[in-house]
């Protein structure tokens, strides 16, 4: 039976998920690992605490999200096909072993961010 996102536990589960796609594909993984060059275990506690606040209503991220995005693309720009391989990787970790109302949340949450960062971001 398939989990929704209805708890941190299952988010954090998620978060790893989507992770390992995202640190496997070979056109994103060099923009978190060279470009932004991340502390994997400090990023995924932000990444965690995101989600948790956007689906489950916890207050533990209070960064500015946007501003961070806006930085990096002016360092290695954003294209739409980056976007749409990092929702392709959401949605694909998502299918594999999630359902339910928090799940359809975290797409829907998921898109719309996209959408409006791409729009957001210059050029
Ligand atoms: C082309 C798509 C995207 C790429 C390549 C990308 C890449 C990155 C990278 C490299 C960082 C680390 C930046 C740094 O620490 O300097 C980051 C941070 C983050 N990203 Fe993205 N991102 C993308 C889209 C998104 C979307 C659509 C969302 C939200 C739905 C999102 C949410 C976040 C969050 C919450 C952080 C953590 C910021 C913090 O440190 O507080 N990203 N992203």
């Amino acid at each position: 039976m398939c989990a929704d996102l209805d708890s941190r536990a299952n988010i954090e589960q998620f978060i790893e998920g989507f992770y390992a796609r995202v640190l496997a594909d070979p056109e994103l993984a060099p923009i978190f690992l060279d470009v932004a060059a991340i502390d994997l275990e400090v990023h995924l506690t932000h990444i965690k605490d995101y989600w948790c606040k956007l689906l489950l209503g916890e207050s533990g991220y209070r960064r500015h999200t946007m501003a961070i995005h806006r930085e990096l693309h002016a360092r290695r720009a954003l294209s739409e096909q980056d976007f749409a391989r990092w929702i392709g990787l959401f949605e694909a970790t998502l299918d594999a072993d999630y359902a339910g109302p928090y799940a359809e949340k975290a797409r829907r949450i998921a898109v719309a961010i996209a959408t409006n960062m791409r729009e957001g971001l210059p050029g």
